[in-house]
C-alpha cells in the first residue's frame, strides 16, 4: 500500500445500547474519524440518529465527526448537524435539487463539506462541484446497511476521481464507504483512497479486538 490510510469506524456497527463507550474505545483504538451514518427512512431504506445523538456523543471524543447524510430534503437539516458537533458534512447529489447551494451551505458553517456518490452515480458529476468540495465519498454499497459486500466496479471511479483531484491541485479527501476489510482495503488505496470507512471490519471481535482491526485496515 502507498501511505497507509486514515480509518474512520462506522458507529452503525457499534452497540448502540452503549454508544458513548463505544465511541471511547474505538478512539483509545486509533481511529482517526468517527464516521456517523444518518439514515431518515426515505432516502435509504433504514432509520438510525439524528443531531440529538451526534450531540450526546460530542463531549466522547476529539477525534473528527464524519457525518454522512442519507436524509432527504436534506438542506434543512444541515444546521442542526453543524450544531451538534459534526465536522465533515457528505451529502448526496439526489438528496436534494441543488447540491452545489448544500456544499456552500455547509462550508458557510464552517464545517468540511463532502460529496458522497452511490455506485451507479459516475465520476463525472463532479465536473463542476470538485473546486467546491473538502473530500470526495465513493459509496462501494448501495447506501442503508451495513456488512454488505464490496462493489468491485467502484475501484475504477476512485482511480478516476484521484485523476481529477490531482488535477485539480486542492487538498480534497478520496474517502470509500461500504464492504472495507483487509482484502478490500488495500485494493481501495491502491486505487487513490485516502480515507476508508469500516463498520463491521473496525467493530467485530469486541472491544479488545479494535486496535487490532483498525492496524489490520492500515496494513499494519
Ligand atoms: O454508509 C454506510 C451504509 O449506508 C456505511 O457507512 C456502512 O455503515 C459501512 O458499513 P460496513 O460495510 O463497513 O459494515
Ligand atoms: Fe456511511
Amino acid at each position: 500500500m502507498p501511505q497507509p490510510p486514515l480509518i474512520a469506524p462506522s458507529i452503525l456497527s457499534a452497540d448502540f445500547a452503549r454508544l458513548g463507550e463505544e465511541v471511547r474505545a474505538i478512539d483509545s483504538a486509533g481511529a482517526d474519524w468517527i464516521h456517523i451514518d444518518v439514515m431518515d427512512g426515505h432516502f435509504v431504506p433504514n432509520i438510525t440518529i439524528g443531531p440529538a445523538v451526534v450531540k450526546a456523543l460530542r463531549p466522547h471524543t476529539a477525534k473528527p465527526f464524519d457525518v454522512h447524510l442519507m436524509i432527504s430534503p436534506v438542506d434543512q437539516y444541515v444546521q442542526a448537524f453543524a450544531d451538534a458537533g459534526a465536522d465533515i458534512i457528505t451529502v448526496h447529489p439526489e438528496a436534494g435539487p441543488h447540491v452545489h447551494r448544500t456544499v456552500q451551505l455547509i462550508k458557510s458553517l464552517g464545517k468540511k463539506a463532502g460529496v458522497v456518490l452511490n455506485p451507479a452515480t459516475p465520476a463525472k458529476m463532479l465536473d463542476y462541484l470538485i473546486d467546491e468540495v473538502d473530500l470526495v465519498l465513493v459509496m462501494s454499497v448501495n447506501p442503508g446497511f451495513g456488512g454488505q459486500s464490496f462493489i468491485s466496479s467502484q475501484l475504477r471511479k476512485i482511480e478516476a476521481i484521484a485523476k481529477m483531484i490531482a488535477k485539480s491541485g486542492r487538498a480534497i479527501d478520496l474517502e470509500v464507504d461500504g464492504g472495507i476489510d483487509t482484502i478490500t482495503a488495500p485494493q481501495a488505496v491502491n486505487a487513490g483512497a485516502n480515507v476508508l470507512v469500516a463498520g463491521t471490519a473496525s467493530f467485530k471481535g469486541g472491544a479488545d479486538r479494535y486496535a487490532a482491526n483498525i492496524r489490520e485496515l492500515k496494513g499494519q
